[in-house]
């Protein structure tokens, strides 16, 4: 079966090379992230602007209110050097008073101003973080199949959650912050200035060899960064797919190999974060000790400079306080580096993933404005008389003329393939397991593209039909089926935001399952748990079968379980079946042969040819694969019934 959904086999599994380790082939299995070049920040940022703008309001506003603290906490070391000197004066008692009522006021103004500056910014973060979450939401909605066949989930969803989260933490405390770290730089290197030049210019001298550190260790950080979030989407990638498969893992005792898989990942994982810890805290540590330093030499020099010319004690305050105020932006500035590179690693992997071009069944413009034409072909239309059959000038309902089509390049699945069904018609495709039954139904959803020859539905080319229109014409009832967590109403409802709770209970009674869910507990608002893992497959089918006639498309595609169910599961199936396919067309995909005596015309394949095509009778009279197919079944049905 190939998949009208996510197929996790074709995620990976690539064979390690001989030799390797087996950390090494664990990790391989969930593929390298694509290496990222040495992304331009500044193209980085644009691409983040279109998120931002619609809050740039917000951003501005904190700004400004982060400058004005930065000028209020870089006057109050003056004021207090201002404050010491007064004891000198003989009216100290006065100045003294003066000074501290005015700092009290500062402080008391500086602290009023931190939350509305801080709660600004984390808002316009969050919000702009929280629009560019839904962006790629919906992003990967427009994406072929095949592109889900080569992607790991985990990495898909590394990039919504954690990637996203990074440039949250960039809005919430880094940018702006940087920048009332660099105003604040640039005023004490002012004051300092000219308070005293030659302390001052003690200070700077342990300037460049900071900076030259802040630099080497950036590069290293972002580094790391990357490294991280390459291991955090593969430890992903790999929970998703043992967590999915947990009872593969269990019923097969794989616990253990898992575990040992699993340590491998953690400690690449923990690993590369301990780089980029062992990094920023050899930073902090540096800074912390230029910055004594540099206290050390300006009260030694201005020792050594009162022999001459008594350096004051206000100055002296001044000088230690903003000394410390001087390493802070820097160290700051460094940390806040830090968060910028994590954001920017983040967004980059995020704009690897929007530049991808396998867009889904795009919506050609000329379609997009032909809506006359729309209604001539008439997608999902219903006539006058409430039939579900559309409108349209052709008789066919679907139409498949000599297709190719391969998965990866150089492997041919359909060969020369040419199918129709007229509208009303009932089709069943039989044939070997892997011949290419699904593919036939994947092709007309376009859900992938043919690579010769055309597939036309009610007479229209699928590559011109609008998407959404195209799908709005068929339901399908997959090999398996796929429950949402929620009710068993708003299951059979999926898609609709309203339940329609009285179309729910005519489609359960019309496949005759109605009285099977209603005396479940809780009814039809029974729970559904994640993937319908409290119900039968049996129970999904009749749910699945429920929401395709609560659709009530004009064409049903119904891919036919192999599983077996219990006789009663059987006869309320073989039901639902029926009544599934009235006054529709209908794709039977069918593995039971039984199930398709009375539909219109079967059509064999084989190894991606259609080899025969007729009615059950003019296929068994022929003698050939059908037949051959149909002995086969009813000699093991004979044999179990035997036994
Ligand atoms: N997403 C995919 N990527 C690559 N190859 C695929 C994919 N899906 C299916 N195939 C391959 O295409 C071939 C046809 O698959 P398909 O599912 O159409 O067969 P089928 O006749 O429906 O089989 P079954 O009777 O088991 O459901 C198989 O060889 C399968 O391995």
């Amino acid at each position: 079966m190939t998949t009208l959904s996510v197929d996790p086999k074709a995620n990976g599994a690539k064979a390690a090379a001989p030799g390797k380790t087996r950390a090494e082939t664990a990790l391989a299995r969930f593929h390298e992230e694509d290496r990222l070049g040495e992304g331009l920040d500044a193209n980085i940022l644009a691409g983040l602007w279109p998120f931002m703008r619609p809050h740039a309001k917000w951003l501005v506003l904190s700004l400004v209110l982060l400058l004005l603290g930065s000028g209020l906490a870089v006057l109050q070391p003056w004021l207090m050097g201002r404050t010491f000197d007064a004891f000198e004066h003989p009216d100290a008692a006065r100045t003294l008073m003066q000074m501290g009522a005015l700092i009290l006021v500062l402080k008391l103004v500086e602290q009023s101003i931190a939350f509305p500056q801080v709660y600004l910014m984390q808002l316009a973060g969050a919000r702009a973080s929280g629009d560019l979450r839904a962006h790629v939401f919906r992003f990967l909605h427009t994406r072929k199949l095949g592109f889900f066949d080569r992607t790991p989930v985990g990495r898909l969803v590394t990039r919504v959650t954690n990637d996203v989260d990074a440039i949250n933490e960039m809005f919430a405390s880094g940018t702006l912050n940087a920048i009332g770290d660099l105003v604040r730089l640039v005023l004490i290197i002012v004051v300092m200035l000219r308070r005293d030049w030659q302390l001052a210019l003690i200070t700077f001298v342990a300037v460049p060899p900071v900076a030259l550190g802040v630099m080497w260790t950036r590069r290293r950080i972002r580094d790391a960064f990357r490294e991280i979030r390459v291991k955090t989407a593969r430890m992903n990638a790999y929970l998703n797919e043992q967590i999915s498969g947990m009872a593969v893992v269990q019923a097969y005792a794989r616990e253990e190999q898992s575990a040992l898989e699993f340590d491998d990942i953690n400690e690449a994982y923990r690993q590369a974060n301990n780089r980029s810890i062992v990094f920023d805290a050899a930073l902090d540590a540096a800074i912390e000790l230029v910055q004594s330093l540099c206290i050390a030499a300006v009260l030694w020099y201005a020792g050594v400079r009162s022999l001459s010319d008594r350096v004051s004690f206000g100055t002296l305050v001044t000088f230690v306080a903003y000394i410390e105020m001087f390493f802070i932006p820097i160290r700051d500035l460094s940390a806040r580096m830090t968060q910028l590179q994590s954001a920017l690693a983040g967004a980059e992997r995020i704009f690897q993933l929007l530049d991808n071009k396998d867009e889904d069944a795009p919506v050609p413009a000329a379609a997009a404005e032909g809506q006359a034409e729309k209604k001539d072909a008439g997608f999902g239309a219903k006539d006058a008389e409430g039939d579900p059959e559309p409108r349209a000038s052709t008789s066919l309902a679907f139409e498949l003329d000599h297709v190719d089509f391969e998965y990866k390049p150089g492997v041919p699945i359909l060969r020369d393939v040419s199918i129709h069904a007229g509208k009303g018609e009932k089709i069943a495709l039989v044939g070997a397991t892997g011949a290419g039954k699904t593919t036939v139904a994947s092709l007309l959803l376009r859900l992938y593209e043919a690579k010769q020859g055309s597939v036309r539905v009610f007479g229209r080319d699928v590559r011109n039909a609008p998407r959404d229109e195209l799908r709005k014409s068929f339901a399908v009832v997959p090999q398996e089926v796929f429950l949402f967590p929620g009710t068993i109403a708003s299951n059979i409802a999926a898609g609709d935001v309203e339940v329609d709770r009285a179309r729910v209970v005519r489609a359960l009674e019309r496949i005759g399952a109605l009285d099977l869910f209603e005396r479940r507990e809780g009814g039809l608002e029974a729970k559904v748990e994640e993937r319908g893992s409290n119900f039968s497959a049996g129970e999904r089918q009749l749910i699945a079968f429920a929401r395709a006639l609560y659709r009530d498309p004009p064409i049903l595609v119904l891919d036919e379980a192999t599983a077996n169910i219990d006789s009663d599961t059987e006869a309320r199936l073989q039901k639902a079946v029926w009544a599934a396919m009235q006054g529709r067309t209908a794709l039977i995909i069918a593995h039971r042969l039984s199930t398709i005596r009375a539909v219109d015309r079967i059509v064999v394949f084989h190894k991606g040819r259609v080899v025969e095509q007729g009615s059950h009778e003019t296929l068994l009279a022929q003698g050939g694969a059908y037949a051959r197919l149909y002995q086969l079944q009813f000699s093991r049905t004979e044999a179990h019934a035997a036994e």
